[in-house]
């Protein structure tokens, strides 16, 4: 562990020193492309501008005869697009797979200026981002990049959640956290073979009417849980408390964009400031859900105006607003913010909010 008084050295002589501080840039959506998918990959540069994040996948889903046509695709791609306000995401290879260390050494060199974030997958705990840290800065060195690459690591095994906090303090390179439900199901030997969401089977159920048999064997409402409630949680806290972002991550059930759009919905309001798009209908859902509406907006802005000083507590359509609510009513000006300096048709909607 290194101390404070080295966290934000250089790890190699010549690498750029690292940010104090994570920049909140917009990522409503990261989206998913395979690179060695001729038919996918072509379609990308015209995704620029539509979506916060377009990430080159090279691990899970592309295929192990694909590897190394996805690693070469993506470098093409980046090379030959001009990216303007959307981010350039790429998820490696496990640190345990022959993929791992020529998608690094392969990728910093040739487009190391334009890559943001790497997605780090099935990280475990510390050591694995100290590993990528000192291997990304010797590689920052070497090529002369001039701005440090960031670092997002997958949730994805039981002793990841556990080390979580670890995880997040290893590196002043933690962009963020994305929950990876399907690996993590399998991991923790959970019961569900679903890509993320819901499953009916995990509920609860109205008290019966009485204890007589007729009662408890009569239909009674239930409720369908959430069973990423609990990981996606911890993440967030881990997250607020380091100063870096928590996703949501996939949502498999591709035709299911009602079930999708509450997925999303209940990342953002526990406070995910975005998640994964696998497929182009997905962009839509995310960007639509993780920017505050227009209602939101204006009454966060009512409650500021009424606030005065920010200071004491006040009376607002019969509910009592304070300090405290002032600083909710904030998170939602300070995003509709910076959403509104990237999307023009959203900030044309917060724009025309009269109070
Ligand atoms: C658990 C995890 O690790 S999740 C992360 C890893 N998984 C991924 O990255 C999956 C990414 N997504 C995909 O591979 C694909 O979307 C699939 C396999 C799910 C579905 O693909 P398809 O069966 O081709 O979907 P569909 O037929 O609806 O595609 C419609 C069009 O969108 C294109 N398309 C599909 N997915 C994408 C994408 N992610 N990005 C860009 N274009 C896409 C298709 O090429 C197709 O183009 P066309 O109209 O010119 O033929
Ligand atoms: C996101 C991912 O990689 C998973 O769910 O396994
Ligand atoms: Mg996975």
């Amino acid at each position: 562990m290194r101390t404070s008084k080295d966290f934000f050295r250089p790890l190699a002589v010549g690498a750029p020193a690292p940010l104090r501080e994570i920049p909140a840039r917009p990522s409503r959506a990261i989206h998913f492309f395979d690179p060695s998918n001729e038919k996918m990959a072509a379609k990308i540069p015209a995704m620029v501008g539509t979506v916060d994040v377009l990430l080159g996948n090279l691990e899970d889903a592309v295929k192990a005869d694909n590897k190394v046509a996805a690693r070469e695709g993506l470098v093409r791609i980046a090379q030959s697009t001009d990216f303007g306000p959307t981010q350039l995401w790429t998820r490696i290879n496990s640190l345990d797979s022959p993929w791992v260390l020529d998608d690094l050494t392969t990728l910093v060199p040739a487009i190391g200026e334009k890559l943001d974030v790497i997605m780090v997958p099935k990280v475990q705990g510390a050591e694995d981002i100290h590993y990528v840290d000192r291997l990304l800065a010797q590689l920052e060195a070497k090529a002369g990049i001039s701005k440090p690459i960031l670092v997002h690591a997958i949730l994805e095994t039981a002793r990841g959640v556990a080390n979580i906090e670890e995880i997040c303090a290893a590196s002043p390179r933690m962009q963020g956290l994305s929950l990876g439900p399907a690996d993590l199901a399998a991991d923790r030997r959970m019961k569900t073979t679903r890509v993320g969401g819901g499953h009916p089977g995990y509920l609860v159920r109205q008290d019966p009417a009485s204890s007589s048999e007729d009662d408890i064997n009569a239909p009674r409402a239930i409720f369908q849980q959430d069973l990423w409630h609990y990981t996606i949680a911890r993440m967030v806290d881990a997250c607020a408390m380091h100063g870096i972002y928590p996703y949501y991550g996939p949502f498999g059930d591709i035709a299911d964009v009602v079930a999708c759009e509450d997925q999303f919905r209940n990342a953002f309001l526990l406070g995910c400031v975005g998640t994964w798009s696998l497929h182009p209908k997905q962009i839509a859902i995310a960007n639509r859900v993780f920017s505050p509406s227009v209602e939101d907006i204006k009454h966060a802005r009512r409650v500021v105006a009424a606030m005065g000083d920010g200071t004491g507590a006040v009376m607002l359509d019969g509910k009592m607003e304070d300090d405290a609510s002032l600083k909710q009513c904030l998170v939602m000006v300070e995003l509709a913010e910076q959403l509104a300096a990237i999307d023009p048709e959203l900030k044309a909607a917060y724009d025309a909010i009269e109070i």
